[in-house]
């Protein structure tokens, strides 16, 4: 396996990644180069070549290698309406120039190419530099969490797994569904996700600040979130035996630094 920092490849330059692409002749390529919600807002031109136009060209000269292409995606490509975990179906409702950017990144991808699959996964956890850890990490006792934004925690390193799995899967030939939720079961709230942890690490003796939930609107962010974008992932229990599980990982005492 082969990773790329944005200084080894820039993944907005389609001749770059050509060149790298007839270079190495990977087996398959997964991009899950971004800019994130805040960045996406401050610096939109390039948020759009990253996150909306180079899936595109990407798919496209996978297509051409005949290499799989795995593109990553969000939970944010939703808004707020169903009171039901997303479906791979559903039409996309994006609330923020981020969600917005991903959207059509998927859409630029899949247009452009068969041998694609969009994997959206949300709410990662497990690098150290997760939500959870970054509340740990700060010096706030209490912390306040939003007790009304539902949600799918994803472990990382267990959905890197499967993205692994799933180019094994479609170097292999195996039919693969365009798009495919693979995030965390069950849904969630993050005050809830972050109870959560913070009970076992009490249990286990670590430093816990207490936990205070509000409201999402306490927050007063100018960038408005989905409320409710927790993934349906009954699809990728038909290609994975098991769905990912959120809350064995979340209760291990080292898996959040602090
Ligand atoms: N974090 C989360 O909770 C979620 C993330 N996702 C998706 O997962 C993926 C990874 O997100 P996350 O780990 O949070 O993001 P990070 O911000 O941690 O990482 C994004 C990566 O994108 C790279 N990148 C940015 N611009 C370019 C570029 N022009 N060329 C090449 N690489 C570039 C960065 O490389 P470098 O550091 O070298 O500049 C960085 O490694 C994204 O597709 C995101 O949309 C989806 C749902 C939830
Ligand atoms: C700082 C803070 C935020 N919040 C709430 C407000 C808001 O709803 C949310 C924002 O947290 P974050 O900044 O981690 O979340 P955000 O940037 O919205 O996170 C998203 O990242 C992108 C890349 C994704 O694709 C999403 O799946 C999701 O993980 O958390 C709290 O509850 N307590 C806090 O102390």
């Amino acid at each position: 396996m082969r990773g790329f920092s944005s200084a080894e490849l820039d993944v907005t330059d389609a001749v770059a990644f050509h060149r790298v692409l007839g270079r190495l002749r990977p087996d398959a390529v997964i991009n899950a180069a971004a800019l994130g919600v805040e960045a996406s807002e401050v610096e939109p031109q390039r948020a759009h070549h990253v996150n909306a136009i180079a899936p595109g060209h990407m798919a496209q000269a996978c297509q051409l290698a005949g290499t799989p292409f795995i593109h990553i995606s969000t939970d944010y490509v939703f808004g707020d309406v169903p009171d039901r975990p997303w479906r791979e179906s559903d039409p996309v409702s994006p609330l923020n120039s981020y969600g917005h950017l991903k959207a059509e990144g998927e859409h630029n991808a899949l247009a452009a190419a068969g041998g694609v699959c969009i994997c959206r996964v949300a709410w990662l956890f497990g690098d150290q530099k997760d939500f959870i850890a970054r509340l740990l990490q700060g010096n706030d006792d209490p912390v306040r969490v939003a007790y009304d934004q539902i949600g799918s925690p994803t472990p990382i390193f267990h959905v890197a797994k499967r993205l692994l799995e799933l180019a094994s899967r479609m170097v292999a030939g195996d039919v693969i569904p365009e798009i495919l939720h693979l995030a965390g079961s069950p849904p969630v709230s993050r005050a809830d996700w972050v109870a959560t942890a913070f009970d076992a690490r009490r249990r286990a003796g670590k430093r816990t600040p207490k936990l205070v939930p509000v409201s999402m609107s306490e927050f007063g962010s100018q960038i408005p979130r989905p409320s409710r974008s927790a993934l349906d992932c009954t699809l990728a229990t038909q290609i994975f035996a098991d769905q990912l599980d959120w809350q064995e990982l979340t209760m291990r005492a080292d898996t959040f630094s602090g």
